[in-house]
């Protein structure tokens, strides 16, 4: 068994390139070129894609599959057999051939390569481009007709619905992958965003809340503390007795809040001539009055 060179390769090929698609100059290192035919089918696709003269190219994004097919149609007669891969350069771009590297004694037809980009960028290729080498052993005798190739690749000429079916789908390759991990960071990111800046308003509105409650407080606490002062003012400045004042000076505005509004009520009624000690001391005699009976009664209960 020998690999044909290339003058043996031209003869052989020059017939069992069919169509006349047999050209000298794919003609390379012992090898022959073969090209890209006008069909492919990528994994992320639904249907086969068409390659023609105005649309020649497509490409094949980090991650995919593709199902490139031969544009010429290869017999190997049953005295050799042949060699198949993809041209170095493209496999340095990342195209990984996935399917075999023989062709059988006996095959007849295009020739079929599952190809996957492992590189980090597209792969652009082009109809009637020379991808694939092919290599022709001679064998040490010819086959007979039972053992020459007879099985469900021959004569195939196209990419199939069942080819197809084989690699269709979304992969979850690395950049797919990526994507995703990327979506979903941002995703939590801002969420996370989101629920800091609730939080955020909560404490903003909780602050503003809790201050405004407590200037009302302080605020009343202050008007409160104000009255008690102007009550005890006004006690001291009566005509009361001097035992009566003592008590009076330890009673808290509340405890005479009532006679406050008659305060108010006799301010309100009051001649606009009349002396406003004498309302003063109308309304403090009031609670001298009331106050100085508890005292009493409460005296006389203790007694
Ligand atoms: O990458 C490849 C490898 C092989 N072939 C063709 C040539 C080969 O002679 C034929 C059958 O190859 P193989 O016997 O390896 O494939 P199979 O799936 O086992 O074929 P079958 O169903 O005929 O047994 O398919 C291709 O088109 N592409």
């Amino acid at each position: 068994m020998a690999f044909l060179a290339n003058e043996e390769l031209k003869k052989l090929l020059k017939t069992c390139i069919s169509e006349n698609k047999f050209s000298e100059d794919n003609l390379q290192n012992a090898s022959y070129e073969l090209t890209l035919g006008n069909e492919v089918y990528t994994n992320n696709d639904s249907v086969k894609t068409i390659l023609y003269d105005e649309k020649p190219q497509f490409e094949l994004k980090p991650g995919q599959f593709a199902i490139l097919i031969t544009d010429e149609i290869v017999k190997i007669p049953a005295e050799y057999i042949g060699f198949i891969s993809l041209k170095f350069g493209f496999k340095f771009k990342g195209l990984v051939n996935i399917s075999g590297f023989h062709v059988d004694p006996g095959f007849q037809g295009k020739l079929k390569f599952s190809v996957y980009n492992a590189g980090s960028k597209s792969i652009i290729l082009e109809k009637g481009s020379p991808y694939f080498v092919l290599w022709i052993s001679q064998l040490t005798s010819k086959l007979n007709k039972q053992q020459e190739y007879n099985g469900s690749h021959k004569n195939q000429s196209s990419i199939t619905p069942d080819d197809i079916m084989k690699i269709q789908g979304d992969l979850l390759d690395r950049n797919t992958l990526k994507n995703l991990i990327d979506e979903n960071a941002t995703a939590i990111e801002l969420n996370r965003i989101q629920r800091n800046g609730f939080w955020l308003n909560v404490r903003w509105i909780s602050g503003i809340v809790i201050g405004l409650l407590l200037t009302l407080n302080i605020g009343i606490w202050l008007n409160k503390n104000k009255k008690d002062n102007a009550l005890r003012e006004e006690i001291k400045n009566t005509q009361a007795p001097k035992e009566i004042k003592n008590i009076l000076a330890n009673m808290n505005v509340d405890s005479v809040i009532r006679n406050e509004i008659d305060l108010d009520v006799a301010k309100k009624n009051a001649d606009v001539g009349k002396n406003l000690d004498s309302i003063l001391n109308q309304k403090i005699d009031s609670i001298i009055g009331i106050k100085f009976d508890e005292i009493r009664v409460n005296k006389d209960r203790s007694e």
